[in-house]
């Protein structure tokens, strides 16, 4: 069952282009699967997903031709069988049974006998042949992607983004309170980061940590922790949170003192944000309106837009994003974007600060759009540095950028 509800979601997510959480929670028979295999279900799926193109170049060397049509869902079979082999330590005679199994399960039977000699080669090629990390890297990024970000990084820092992905991503938590995070650290057996954030061991349910249930801390990368920071003080100051939803951004900003008003469009992401303030007994105005059409009936001291953006600086944590993204997704992003910051651009008292940030890696919805915005609005000048981070060791990839309005 577990690796059935995995082939579903993976022709699910490559077929079309579903989302895998999505996809994953709503299958109809995941409530039949214990707390173990579900867990195991998921694993499968994420490192299939991580995985995929160095897996595909396997699965390639030793098919004469690729299965069309219909029958191209037994290469998720196949890709199921490959992750739990190569990357899951699953013992070669389980993986090759079940495979069988589940071949005959989703009708497949007349690919029985090349299910199977594919993955005895491929398990038997193990042992013999030995890849380097950078070339498995660069095959689990889309063709497209990995040049985007040769062309705006270089070469050396394309190769370590994709090594990035290679690795399930750690978890950062930001304790509620700057001074509480030495306890924090302690208790949780977590490091203290530079910028404040926990970073703790994997592994394990969030929600059963100390601390979490009384709202001490909340799960942000240490990345996505910069963007607020570049607005300095906002205690006591107004401040719009346009996009604000699940709220992580939301509860830094109440934590710090400011009267935020959060805004966000979707009600079942705002309804995670009520929890999380409930939880870290934090308040916020919040209101449930579509930006492209709401208008405030004041200006704020501060605006935050975390405008929505194709998100690839945090594909290491969503590798099912990889597959289900394409080029063109950029384009359409940045001109949601560009219109976000425009509207909000009337939102803010002279003198005052708009942060935009994005958590993605491509400099149409960073570097090349704040150049647009300065040069679309003489009224506004940027404050110091742009933030630029790259997935690795200092979390996510973000971009952020403050500017002031002049008049
Ligand atoms: C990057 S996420 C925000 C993350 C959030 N700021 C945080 O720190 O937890 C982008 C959000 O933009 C919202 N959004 C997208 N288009 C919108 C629109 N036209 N009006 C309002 N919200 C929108 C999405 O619902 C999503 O919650």
């Amino acid at each position: 069952m577990p690796r059935r509800i995995a082939y579903d979601v993976l022709c699910q997510v490559l077929g079309k282009k579903r989302p895998m959480d999505e996809a994953f929670n709503s299958h109809p028979h995941l409530d039949k699967l214990t707390p173990k295999a579900k867990s195991f279900s998921r694993a499968l799926l994420t490192t299939t997903m991580r995985h995929k193109g160095f897996i595909d170049h396997l699965i390639n060397e030793c098919l004469e031709k690729r299965p069309k049509g219909a029958a191209r869902d037994i290469l998720n079979v196949m890709r199921l069988g490959v992750a739990q082999l190569y990357f899951m330590h699953v013992p070669a005679h389980a993986v090759l049974s079940e495979a069988q199994i589940l071949t005959g399960r989703v009708d497949f039977m007349q690919y029985k006998k090349l299910v199977n000699a594919v993955l005895r080669r491929i398990d038997r090629e193990q042992a013999e042949k030995e890849f380097a990390p950078a070339f498995i890297a660069e095959k689990n990024i889309p063709i497209w992607l990995i040049e985007s970000w040769k062309n705006a990084y270089g070469e050396e820092a394309a190769q370590a983004i994709a090594l990035a992905h290679l690795k399930e991503p750690p978890l950062d938590i930001t304790p509620k309170y700057n001074d509480e995070a030495a306890i924090w650290a302690k208790r949780l057996n977590g490091e203290i980061l530079p910028n404040g954030s926990i970073r703790l061991p994997i592994g394990g349910r969030i929600e059963e940590l100390d601390g979490y249930g009384n709202g001490s801390w909340w799960v942000q990368d240490a990345a996505a922790t910069h963007p607020v920071t570049l607005l300095g003080d906002v205690k006591g100051k107004t401040v719009l949170d346009l996009c604000a939803a699940p709220g992580g951004k939301t509860m830094q900003l109440a934590a710090l003192g400011a009267n935020v008003t959060a805004v966000d469009k979707s009600t079942n992401r705002l309804k995670k944000l009520e929890e999380n303030l409930a939880r870290t007994h934090l308040k916020a105005d919040i209101l449930t309106k579509d930006l492209m059409e709401w208008e405030p009936d004041c200006e704020f001291d501060a605006i935050l837009l975390d405008a929505p953006c194709t998100a690839t600086g945090t594909l290491r944590r969503h590798p099912d994003g990889l597959w289900t993204k394409k080029s063109d997704d950029i384009r359409a992003m940045a001109d949601i974007q560009g219109t976000l910051w425009h509207r909000a651009s009337r939102w803010v008292k002279t003198g005052g600060t708009i942060v935009y940030c994005t958590c993605s890696l491509q400099p149409e919805e960073g570097e090349l759009m704040v150049k647009a915005f300065l040069k679309g609005h003489a009224n506004f000048e940027q404050i110091g540095d742009v933030y630029r981070n790259l997935p690795g060791a200092g979390g996510d990839g973000f971009f952020a950028v403050a500017v002031k309005r002049t008049s």
